[in-house]
């Protein structure tokens, strides 16, 4: 089974404005809400690529009921803790340019921390475990490393998908997968990473640190992959981007969705690519028949 948890989930809330002028009021031409948040993105394309999954995390509010019963109407399992405060909504600002506001969220006690644990101490051995986006600023930088380490004595796959020092902390304890993007790898080592030669560079040393696959995604440029097999560099299809929030998301839930039927490294990154492409090129997640149209044009080249 493959279980995503999300600490921050949240409402995306998408706005079509037209010439948005700073400091005016603006009209938008249209505006669309959808349950965000990357773990929840991560079920919902699992879900999309028929692949059983369950959503855990913190919700609070009416917010977090609206994410609930989103997910559950998709038919995706959830086991979400109630937390006192609302869920957050982000706002995604389409005008021309893509720009995004993420809110805080609530905050997450001992208490709840301990439910969670209690509900990572029931995973068992070959199951997946992703760990996704932001963690609150109340919370340990090493939450996603002290839940790793509990699920070091079972053959679990964890998946981690983060920034800064909550993804740096995880890498000593060998993550079956990380993605960072070309922007946050840049952040990890403190340089400038614009092309795919600099994120093959630095994406080895997180492989020498531990991590056993690394995917570096670089948005119409496509995406690297390093890992034990090799290093291999997939070009994104061209398109029409219509709103790439969830792509990276989309990204990790197609390489999922094939390797745990699979186990093949290669065939689920070319999945991976088309996943995330195909939610670039939609208003909402990507659709099923997408995917699979635009996984036959993908061409992974071996770099080494
Ligand atoms: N403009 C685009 N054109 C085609 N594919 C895209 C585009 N933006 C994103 N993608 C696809 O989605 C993947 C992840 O996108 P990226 O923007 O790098 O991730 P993140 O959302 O984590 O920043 C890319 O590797 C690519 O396959
Ligand atoms: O947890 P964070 O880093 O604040 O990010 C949350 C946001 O990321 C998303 O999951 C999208 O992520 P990606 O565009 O990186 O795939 C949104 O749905 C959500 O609003």
């Amino acid at each position: 089974m493959i279980y995503t948890v999300t600490f921050n989930p949240a409402i995306d809330y998408v706005l079509e404005v037209e010439d948005f002028n700073l400091g005016n009021v603006n009209r938008s031409k249209d505006s669309y809400k959808y349950p965000g948040g990357k773990g929840i993105n991560i079920s919902r394309v699992l879900n999309i690529l028929e692949t059983d999954n369950q959503a855990l995390g913190f919700i609070g509010g009416f917010t977090g009921e609206y994410i609930n019963n989103y997910l559950r109407e998709l038919g995706i399992q959830t086991d979400f803790i109630s937390v006192e405060g609302d869920t957050r909504i982000n706002v995604k600002l389409k005008s021309g340019k893509e720009t995004e506001i993420n809110a805080p969220g609530p905050n997450i006690s001992e208490r709840d921390l301990e439910a969670l644990f209690n509900q990572i101490d029931q995973l068992k051995s070959k199951d997946f475990l992703v760990l996704a986006g932001n963690v609150q600023k109340t919370l340990p930088r090493d939450i996603y490393s002290r839940i790793q380490a509990r699920c070091m004595d079972k053959d679990i796959k964890v998946v981690v998908d983060t920034t800064g020092e909550a993804l740096i902390s995880t890498i000593k304890n060998k993550p079956f997968l990380i993605k960072p993007n070309h922007h946050e790898l840049s952040q990890i080592f403190d340089v400038e990473i614009e092309d795919r030669e600099q994120a093959i560079i630095y994406s080895k040393k997180l492989l020498e640190l531990g991590a056993q696959n690394i995917i570096v995604s670089m948005g119409g440029e496509g995406a690297v992959l390093v890992s034990q097999e090799g290093i291999y560099y997939g070009e994104a299809p061209k398109g029409i981007v219509r709103n790439s929030v969830g792509a990276g998301d989309s990204l990790i839930a197609g390489f999922l969705a094939k390797y745990s039927q699979s186990k093949d490294t290669i065939e689920s990154f070319r999945w991976g690519i088309a996943a995330g492409s195909a939610t670039a090129f939609s208003m909402d997640l990507c659709s099923k028949e997408e995917v699979e149209n635009l996984v036959k044009s993908i061409n992974i080249k071996k770099i080494n």
